[in-house]
């Protein structure tokens, strides 16, 4: 099976998509990779959702919204950041936006006059470290190997994440087609179209009601006009169940006015490395 993820070599989205197939492929950006597998260019894509300290992967649940895509599986992955480069001599940090902040309050506290600089992946950022002796980038320690030519970095700090807890949230796509109904979770995207009190409280009910328990609500803009929402759901039952089919028949009574975007059942899996 073909799998693309977030690229180069040495991601974490690398190693999440490693337990999805051993054949991995890259994209440079999320939505690339959705695209990937909506376009049937890769059987299997693999995007970062959430994050332990810093919350949403935003451009994943959008592109999620977008796409003809199915969610087959969710792999929890931890993340224990290294700092890496030539010498202690460097003036900039690159790593991806996340990595960045979810080392922070570290490189306020050792590094206070180093600029952070985002760049397309934490892997991305340690190319940049291997190319130019005033850049440091954080990574995953085993990114201090080149994978190809290059140089070997220092690895000069590890678990500089600010929580040592840090774990990321990655999500399996496939192409719709291949939706299960099978697994303990599911994962929904509700756009009410709509706008009044005890709306948002009535979408909730239907799931309360049956006692299914979220694990997940997260708003995004619609995109269409300020104040304008729509709900990513994420909740621990299956599509198999008829209890699941009953709230979501519910929620879709309630937003009858906008839709709800069914993107599949599946379980979940922890990558411990
Ligand atoms: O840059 C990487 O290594 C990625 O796989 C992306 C990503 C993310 O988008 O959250 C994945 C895990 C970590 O949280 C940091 C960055």
């Amino acid at each position: 099976m073909q799998v693309v993820t977030l690229g180069p070599v040495g991601t974490y989205s690398h190693r999440a998509a490693r337990s999805v197939a051993d054949d991995v492929s890259f994209r440079e950006s999320v939505s690339a990779i959705v695209d990937a597998v909506a376009d049937g260019e890769a059987e299997r894509g693999v995007v970062p959702v959430e994050n332990s300290i810093e919350g949403s992967v935003s451009e994943s649940l959008d592109a999620l919204t977008e796409a003809d895509v199915a969610v087959v599986r969710e792999v929890v992955t931890p993340v224990r950041h290294a700092l890496l480069a030539q010498s202690e001599n460097f003036s900039i940090v690159a790593s991806h936006s996340q990595a960045l902040a979810q080392c922070r309050d570290y490189l306020e506290r050792e590094y206070p006059n180093a600029t952070p600089e985002a760049v397309a992946s934490t892997a991305r950022g340690v190319e940049r470290a291997r190319e130019d002796p005033d850049v440091a980038g954080i990574g995953h320690p085993a990114t201090a190997e080149p994978s190809g030519e290059g140089k070997t970095l220092q690895v000069l700090a590890e678990d500089i994440q600010d929580r040592s807890s840090n774990a990321t949230r990655f999500l399996v796509i496939a192409p719709e087609s291949e939706r299960s109904d099978a697994g303990g979770k599911t994962s929904v995207v509700v756009y009410p179209s709509a706008n009044y009190p005890g709306l948002l409280l009535e979408v909730l009910e239907a799931f309360a009601d049956r006692d299914i328990n979220l694990t997940r609500i997260e708003s995004r803009p619609s995109g269409d006009r300020l104040g304008d929402y729509l709900f990513h759901i994420d909740f621990e039952a299956g599509l198999y169940e008829e209890r699941t089919k009953a709230a979501i028949a519910e929620v879709e009574e309630i937003v009858a006015n906008g839709w709800v975007r069914v993107l599949g059942s599946y379980d979940t899996e922890h990558v411990i490395e």
